[in-house]
C-alpha cells in the first residue's frame, strides 16, 4: 500500500478565491523522488494561475495534450507530484450562506479543473487527500451526502478517465466505503490501470496509516 506522507514543515495554502473553495496545501514531490518545500515565486505564480484558471471553471478547460506552460511557469521546476488536502469547502459555503453541500459540490468542480491543470502542465501524480478516517465522525447526513458524491463521481469521471489517459488509484481504508462505492473503485483501478497519463490518487478513509 502506498503511503503518503504527512508534513511538519509550513504548507503552502492558496488563498481562497472569491468564487471557489480550492485552498489545497501543497505537498510537492521532485524529481528523482527527492521531497522538498518550494516556497518559490514559481509555485506563488504556479498557484495564481491555476486559480485564474478556476475563475475560468464555467469555460472548456480541456485537458489536451501537453501544452507549453503558462507565463511564470518554468518546465524545470514543475513537480512530478502535487498533493492536495481538500478541506474548506463547508468554510467557504458558511461564508457564502450556503449548505455545506455546495461547498463539496464546487470542490468537486474545483477537482475537475485541478485534473485538467495537472494534464495540461505535465504533472505525473496528483494526490488528493479526499475523505479522513476522522470524518466518519461527522453527521451521518454528511457522510451520507459525501459517499453519494463520490459515488457520482467515479460513475461520471470513469470514461472521462479513460479518454484521458488518466490512471486511477486509491489508498485508505476501503473496507469502510459502502459495497458499491468499493465496487467502482475496483472497477476504475482494474480499467484505467494500463493508463500511462496523469495518475490521480484519491485519498479515501485514510488517516496517514494505509
Ligand atoms: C469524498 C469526496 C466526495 C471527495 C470530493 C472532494 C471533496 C469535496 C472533498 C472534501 C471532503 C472533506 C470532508 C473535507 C474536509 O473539510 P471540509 O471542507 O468539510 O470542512 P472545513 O471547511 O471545516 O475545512
Amino acid at each position: 500500500m502506498l503511503s503518503l506522507p504527512l508534513f511538519t514543515f509550513p504548507p503552502i495554502t492558496l488563498s481562497h478565491h472569491p468564487s471557489k473553495p480550492l485552498s489545497p496545501t501543497l505537498l510537492l514531490r521532485r524529481r528523482h523522488h527527492q521531497l522538498c518545500f518550494r516556497p518559490s515565486p514559481d509555485l506563488s505564480s504556479a498557484c495564481a494561475t491555476a486559480q485564474s484558471v478556476i475563475v475560468e471553471e464555467e469555460e472548456d478547460v480541456g485537458a489536451g495534450e501537453e501544452e507549453t506552460l503558462p507565463a511564470g511557469l518554468r518546465r524545470d521546476l514543475m513537480p512530478d507530484h502535487v498533493a492536495v488536502i481538500m478541506d474548506g469547502n463547508r468554510r467557504w459555503a458558511r461564508m457564502r450562506g450556503l449548505p455545506s453541500g455546495s461547498g463539496y459540490e464546487a470542490g468537486v468542480r474545483a477537482l475537475r479543473v485541478l485534473v485538467k491543470l495537472c494534464c495540461r502542465w505535465g504533472i505525473r501524480v496528483l494526490t488528493v487527500f479526499a475523505f479522513s478516517s476522522d470524518n466518519w465522525f461527522r453527521p451521518k447526513v454528511e457522510v451520507d451526502f459525501l459517499m453519494n458524491l463520490l459515488e457520482r463521481g467515479m460513475n461520471d469521471e470513469l470514461d472521462n478517465f479513460l479518454r484521458e489517459n488518466i490512471r486511477i488509484s486509491s489508498i485508505g481504508d476501503s473496507s469502510k466505503l459502502p459495497d458499491p462505492i468499493q465496487g467502482l473503485i475496483t472497477d476504475a483501478e482494474e480499467r484505467t490501470k494500463h493508463n500511462s497519463g496523469l495518475q490521480l490518487i484519491v485519498a479515501v478513509s485514510y488517516s496517514g496509516k494505509y
